[in-house]
């Protein structure tokens, strides 16, 4: 398994997690158990911010919440000077009982709800990106009602599809989310939200995809918003924000090759740098990556239970999880790494490794060479930071996992895990 961050293997042969043995979190806070190495995701905010700061941009990163979301993290995205990103009224409100600053906030969303619009307002969150005609009409009504003037951002499709490793350009935007450059709806919006007494355009977003290896899809993305941006402005508009969205690559496995952030990074900005003539043109660049600032920081711990050989077929080695944790490998067939972390013989077999939920597919890992486990051993399973508990469910009255954060030897519960009581709390 790669090893992230501030984990490594210890001189007994075990896996260590910011200093801390990952048995002995395993035997402190049960299993499963996802933990995080505090110290990474901070490296992670400050290499997107070097590499703005850097270039001398002007700039905002802001973290993807959906990524993964709790209090804890909200504090500390704070403290490394991030701006936040939110999908629901649920992302917000977390962010806002966190005392998160309502003005680095911004929210995203292909059907907010008048409710989470209110919400916004309410708060004064820093802009909303609007998505829609709809929602380019709702949110104006509300603000008018309010008297509340609102920065907006619109979001743009700019035909271009990424997919894991390769892009494809697409002749027509087939997305449920945003305006088309190409079919003439985003001008139309823009024509629109210029008018609108209640708004303030402030600038354009684009995101093109999730868990992208290369440079090209982004520059393809910058390369259009940047006409689309001149389009507006030739209307006699000024805007000042660029907003680029997400979608940096990780690395799961030894197939995946993301580019150092900075790569991508410098690619955008030499993009935008092109389009512009003069230095007091140039917009601001907004990102907001998720994957990448938690992904590679998150390793849940399971323990092993049944072990099931069925000769010359495979040998199944199950965990205390599955789907209900990480939905990923089901999902997606996303291919996670894993190691027992208990243990490092020398002598390895190909198993597979098999969630407890009642599925055929709640499989984590399918063909994996590992030592010759017992159960009662500790499964780690890494890159479980993005997109796992932010995912999770209570398929078969799962309790959710607990969850920590790690840093200097010390470990933090940030999230405590979920009892039977729990899940019940709701029911009448
Ligand atoms: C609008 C938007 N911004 C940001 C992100 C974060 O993407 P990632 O986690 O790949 O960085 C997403 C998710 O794909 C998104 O839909
Ligand atoms: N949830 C997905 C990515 C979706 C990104 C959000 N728009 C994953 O685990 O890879």
């Amino acid at each position: 398994m790669y090893l992230h961050g501030t984990s490594k293997i210890n001189g007994r042969g075990y896996l260590e997690i910011g200093g801390v043995e990952a048995e002995e979190i395993a035997m402190r806070y049960g299993t499963p158990v996802l933990v995080y190495d505090e110290e990474l995701i901070r490296m992670q905010c400050r290499k997107y911010k070097e590499a703005f700061s850097k270039s001398g941009f002007s700039y905002k990163v802001s973290y993807a919440s959906k990524a993964f979301l709790c209090k804890q993290l909200v504090k500390l995205i704070e403290e490394e000077g991030l701006a936040l990103d939110v999908v629901s009224g649920g992302e917000l409100y977390t962010a806002l009982q966190a005392d998160f600053p309502a003005e680095r906030i911004h929210f995203h969303g292909n059907n907010k709800t008048v409710q989470e619009i209110q919400m916004g307002l309410e708060a004064h969150i820093g802009c909303f990106v609007v998505d829609n005609f709809w929602e380019l009409e709702l949110l104006h009504t509300l603000a008018e009602q309010r008297r509340q003037k609102v920065d907006i951002l619109l979001r743009i499709t700019p035909g271009i599809e990424a997919s894991t490793h390769a892009y494809i350009t697409t002749g027509q935007d087939d997305s449920k989310f945003g305006f088309s450059v190409k079919n003439g709806q985003a001008l139309q919006a823009a024509r629109i939200a210029v008018n609108q007494p209640f708004y303030n355009l402030i600038g354009v977003h684009c995101h093109i995809g999730s868990q992208i290896f290369e440079t090209v899809g982004f520059v393809k993305a910058v390369e259009v918003m940047t006409f689309f941006f001149k389009r507006v402005q030739e209307e006699g508009h000024r805007m000042h924000v660029l907003n680029l969205g997400g979608g940096f690559g990780i690395r799961y496995n030894e197939d995946d090759g993301p580019l150092p952030i900075k790569e991508y990074i410098d690619a955008m900005i030499k993009e935008v740098e092109k389009a512009f003539h003069t230095e007091k043109d140039l917009p601001a660049i907004w990102i907001e990556p998720g994957r990448s600032i938690v992904g590679e920081a998150g390793t849940t711990l399971y323990t092993i239970g049944a072990i099931k050989e069925i000769p010359g077929v495979r040998k199944y080695i199950s965990v205390d999880g599955g789907i209900s944790d990480n939905i990923r490998p089901a999902l997606y067939k996303a291919r996670h790494e894993a190691m027992i972390a208990n243990r490092n013989d020398e002598q390895k077999e190909l198993v597979s490794v098999a969630g407890k939920c009642c599925e055929s597919g709640d499989m984590l890992v399918w063909d994996i060479l590992l030592p010759k486990v017992r159960s009662g051993d500790i499964l780690a399973v890494s890159c479980t930071g993005a997109y796992t508990y932010a995912m999770s469910n209570n398929y078969n009255k799962m309790p959710r996992p607990a969850v920590v954060f790690i840093s200097g030897g010390k470990v933090k519960q940030v999230i405590r895990r979920e009892t039977y009581e729990d899940l019940l709390r709701n029911e009448l």
